[in-house]
């Protein structure tokens, strides 16, 4: 019999995970989120964050409602990702505040309405919280199966690898006082972890993962 593809493991994959987290209860998704609020307040790398790109929670994800709640009561500044019009495949990051007017996408996901005003270049952002589907212990994270996060992503994690070189600023002949590319953090479920994803070259790996319990660094894989 023929091995299945990568394409096919990773699907299979997300069948499953996308499933087992759907089947957790309006119970326990309420106390995930209210336990992922609790930890995101003891969490170092969330200091001093002022703009935080996040997700409005789909298809059973880890629900991000009081901690955007929480966000909002700080004066920090939050983002959803919006489906790019004319780039199809990336994602713009676009504010959300009390009064953001919403639309759903293709997708069925709630977006705020687009304004150019609105829209945060991703390198002003100092943490994008992304969904996930399932992650392993090396932060390999795969998603639905768009790229949107790959895409638009792509140039921040080959910046932030420069940036862990020490020899970047003098490489790039760039002033410290430049701002650093965004922090990445996946949110997920406990249940969404694996022992090991199989890979694309086009993944981008996650530094941290944050779920209601735990708190995963993996800046040493990179
Ligand atoms: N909450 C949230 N927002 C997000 C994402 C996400 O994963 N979660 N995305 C992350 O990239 C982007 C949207 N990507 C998505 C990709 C596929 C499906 C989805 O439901 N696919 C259906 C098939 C739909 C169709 O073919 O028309 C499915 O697989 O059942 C949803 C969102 C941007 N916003
Ligand atoms: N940087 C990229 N450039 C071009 N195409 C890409 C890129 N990243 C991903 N893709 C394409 O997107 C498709 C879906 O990728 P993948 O299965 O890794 O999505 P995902 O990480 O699960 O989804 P998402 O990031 O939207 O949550 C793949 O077919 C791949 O060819």
């Amino acid at each position: 019999m023929l091995e299945p593809t990568t394409t096919q493991l990773r699907n299979s994959l997300r069948q499953t995970f996308r499933e087992r987290r759907k089947s957790l209860s309006l119970g326990e998704q309420q106390e995930a989120a209210e336990a992922l609020l609790e930890h995101y307040k003891t969490l170092p790398i969330t200091t001093g964050a002022k703009r935080v790109a996040i997700y409005m929670t789909n298809d059973g994800e880890l629900s991000t409602l009081p901690l955007i709640d929480f966000l909002w009561s700080q004066n920090i500044e939050v983002y959803l990702p919006v489906l790019h019009p004319f780039c199809d495949g990336y994602l713009l990051f676009v504010s959300y505040t009390k009064d953001s007017l919403m639309l759903a996408n293709n997708f069925g996901i709630l977006e705020p309405i687009l304004e150019c005003h609105k829209i945060c270049p991703v390198l002003e952002l100092d943490i994008i919280f992304t969904p996930l589907v399932a992650f392993d212990e090396k932060g390999n994270r795969l998603g639905m199966g768009g790229g949107f996060y790959d895409r638009t992503l792509e140039f921040v994690s080959k910046r932030n690898k420069c940036e862990s070189n020490p020899s970047f600023n003098k490489m790039a002949d760039v002033s410290t006082q430049q701002k650093n590319a965004p922090t990445l953090v996946g949110l997920a479920h406990d249940i969404q972890q694996c022992l090991s994803l199989p890979t694309e070259a086009w993944d981008i790996p996650l530094p941290y993962i944050v779920t209601p319990t735990r708190f995963f660094n993996f800046t040493h894989n990179m």
